[in-house]
């Protein structure tokens, strides 16, 4: 299969890198879902064997396309999720989820709840008031919530209402740092996002990105979803988790990502952004990507009926042909 092909190749290089203290592991994770219908119950794989690691002071981007599972894989990464169809291990310091770990964790969803009519600082101060532990004072707590607001940058508007779809308020920026802020006040150990750049725009996007480097920075551990970074933006993130249909097709450093594609036979035809390239692959979407000719004769033999207009095949098949390609094609790339 195409995903241990990858985990093989990457085996050797990694083993060395992934064995720091409060390292954030998880191996094989599976995750099925069993979807009840009129008269029958019929049993879906959401994720299929992810296994990965992260340690402190690293930020890991989950990626890929609409549906592969990001969400789902960050919801169980950060003990959202725990269910009786979930299988493989996922430890912290090689420890597993307890509650003492939930309580340093900070996980900011995708849809933000805050107080429209609230100011940044009444927001970031009242979460102080009421996750920070009781042994400290009420002075102590106001003083962290300024400290927050001075670390994301967001004195300028501090007295600035939330605002939402009746009141004008902060900008989406600001209203994402505003929950990140809700969130690291309690000085988590590791971080969660969903999708934190959804909405902004790129130089927005990228200082979201650079303020979660600057937590990383401090020894905390990042995780983030993200749909369709810029260039400039791909680049900030140390690690990458790259999901197809629930299935993994790269871990390793983001900055290596396109040097492993491209050796394995997988390169862009024309200059794009790495990121795009990625979900491309992702997707099946092979229009301006080179693959292996093994790959693509595999697929042009099985399919040949089904071709598409421009000569390449429709991206369901390459996805399908993908993880499913006969493993000696793997094994003998993997040697490379
Ligand atoms: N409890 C569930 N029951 C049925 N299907 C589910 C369930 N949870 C997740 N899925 C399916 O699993 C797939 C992955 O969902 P997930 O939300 O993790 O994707 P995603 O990569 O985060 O997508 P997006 O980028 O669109 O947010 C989707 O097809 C979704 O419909």
């Amino acid at each position: 299969m195409f995903i241990y092909y990858v985990f093989s190749s990457f085996g050797q290089m990694r083993t060395c890198k992934v064995t720091s203290t409060k390292e954030r592991r998880f191996t094989d994770v599976t995750y099925k879902v069993i979807i009840k219908g009129m008269t029958s119950c019929e049993e879906r794989d959401i994720l299929n064997g992810i296994t990965g690691a992260v340690n402190p002071g690293e930020v890991l981007a989950l990626m890929g396309p609409s549906g592969s599972g990001k969400t789902t894989l960050l919801n169980l990464l950060g003990g959202r999720l725990i269910q009786s169809t979930v299988s493989g291990s996922i430890t912290y310091n090689d420890q597993p989820y307890s509650k003492f770990l939930k309580s340093r964790i900070g996980f900011v969803t995708q849809d933000d709840v805050l107080f429209p009519h609230l100011t940044v600082k009444e927001t970031l101060t009242y979460a102080a008031r009421l996750r920070l532990p009781k042994v400290l004072t009420r002075q102590q707590k106001e003083k962290r919530a300024v400290d927050v607001i001075y670390e994301l940058g967001l004195e300028r508007c501090q007295d600035t209402m939330i605002g939402g779809s009746f009141v004008r308020g902060v900008s989406g920026g600001e209203r994402k740092r505003v929950c990140i802020g809700n969130e690291i006040i309690i000085n988590p150990s590791l971080l969660f996002l969903d999708e934190p750049t959804s909405g902004l725009d790129s130089t927005t996007a990228l200082r979201t990105i650079q303020t979660l480097q600057d937590i990383a920075g401090v020894g905390k551990t990042v995780i983030t979803t993200i749909h369709q970074p810029s260039s400039r933006l791909f680049h900030k993130f140390d690690k990458l988790i790259l999901l197809g249909k629930g299935s993994l097709l790269y871990f390793g450093k983001a900055s290596e990502a396109i040097v492993y594609f491209s050796s394995i036979g997988c390169s862009p035809l024309i200059a794009m952004n790495p990121a795009e390239f990625l979900l491309d692959l992702a997707n099946g979407n092979l229009t301006d990507i080179s693959v292996p000719s093994e790959l693509e004769d595999k697929v042009q033999m099985e399919n040949s009926e089904i071709e598409t207009g421009n000569g390449k095949p429709p991206p369901a098949v390459v996805h399908e042909v993908m993880f499913n390609f006969d493993s000696s094609f793997y094994s003998t790339r993997g040697a490379l």
